[in-house]
């Protein structure tokens, strides 16, 4: 057994949820990580071209339907989307010791550890992951600490990824609006500082797909999560009566999901969709996550043109941070936790 793994199985309990397992090491998946994996059904996701000029209208369908649509010519480069992949399969190809040098603190949200939903679920999930909100300066130093070339490549690319992303993403955000008949005006608070987390996730070959999960069922805390997956499928949506929907890598394309506080601002419109990550035994697959979400100060509720007498408000003002919070103890029932219960308090 590797040393990582055997650590990992003495280190205290609060770290048993930060430190992947040395995936190299095990020949079978371990109890901790044996999961019961329901098969997937066929089907694929709506393909949306972001310059049709039916494409507002297409975005609502697909997200009041399924809550999750592929985009082509959503401006961000090619060249730019394959240089992030490099990058990012150059970290998670590094050796154990050298990624837990830069070890996320069992409190914090950046850098690499165990993946950021693990919380929800008792058994342990077949993926690590590294997370940032802006260069990751400090932590790119940790993992290439004689590679200073290496370190400056890994924050550029990784910034401009961001800003592409975020620029791609609040374009798709203004087309949900505006697909909504609302303007500007009704959110104005996306004009200010949004916040977003750029989750790299890496699922190493697993001698045992069929026994093991890369990410459990869960729907993001976000307003929106935009996806690149390489040519590696992994991926699946829960469609309502269908299963399981595989989403099949078409190359330039990104994957866009419906987040639970969307959901929330669209008065349970549009669907937080459930989604998981399967694993193979061929591949080593890497997706790259752009998870958007409010300004942190900014409380979410229904948007009050999306509500009437028909349709009062579903859901109580809530902040990320405090929905992020509810969520790591409700898990995927936290939509439910945060509905207006019907009476009212006497
Ligand atoms: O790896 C993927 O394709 C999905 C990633 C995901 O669902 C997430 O990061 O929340
Ligand atoms: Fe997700």
């Amino acid at each position: 057994m590797g040393s990582v793994s055997y650590s990992y199985q003495n280190s205290p309990s609060h770290l048993k949820h930060v430190v992947p397992l040395d995936f190299n090491s095990v020949k079978t998946v371990p109890d901790s990580h044996e999961w019961v994996v329901e098969p997937h059904a066929s089907g694929s996701l709506p393909l949306i071209n972001l310059s049709d000029p039916n494409a507002k209208s297409l975005i609502r369908q697909a997200c009041e339907k399924l809550g999750a649509f592929q985009v082509i010519n959503h401006g961000v480069p090619m060249n730019l989307l394959k240089q992030v992949e490099l990058e990012t399969f150059r970290l998670f190809n590094l050796p154990t010791h050298r990624k837990l040098c830069a070890l996320r603190s069992p409190d914090g949200i950046v850098g690499y550890g165990v993946p950021r939903i693990q919380c929800y679920f008792s058994k342990l999930l077949w993926s690590e992951g590294f997370s940032m909100m802006k260069a990751p300066v400090e932590h790119a130093a940790q993992l290439w600490p004689h590679q200073p070339d290496q370190q400056t490549t890994f924050c550029n690319i990784m910034e401009e990824g961001q800003k592409e992303m975020k620029a791609s993403t609040e374009r798709m955000m203004k087309l949900i609006v505006e697909s909504l008949e609302l303007g500007p005006e009704d959110v104005k608070w996306l004009k200010g500082e949004t916040e977003a987390l750029f989750a790299l996730n890496s699922y190493p070959i697993c001698p045992e797909p069929n026994k093991a999960m890369g990410l459990g069922p869960h729907t993001d805390t976000s307003l929106l999560t935009v996806v690149y997956q390489s040519s590696c499928s992994g991926l699946q949506f829960l469609g309502d009566g269908i299963g399981w929907i595989p989403v099949h890598p078409i190359p330039g394309t990104l994957v866009v999901n419906v987040g639970d506080l969307l959901s929330i601002l669209t008065n349970g419109r549009f669907k937080s969709v459930l989604h998981r990550a399967v694993v193979n035994d061929t591949h080593h697959r890497v997706s790259v996550a752009y998870i958007y979400g409010p300004p942190s100060d900014v409380k979410i509720s229904p948007l009050t043109k999306l509500t009437d007498d028909d349709h009062p408000p579903l859901y109580r003002p809530v902040v990320w941070k405090d929905y992020a919070y509810a969520k790591s103890k409700h898990h995927n029932n936290t939509l439910n936790f945060f509905k207006n219960t019907k009476e009212e308090d006497p």
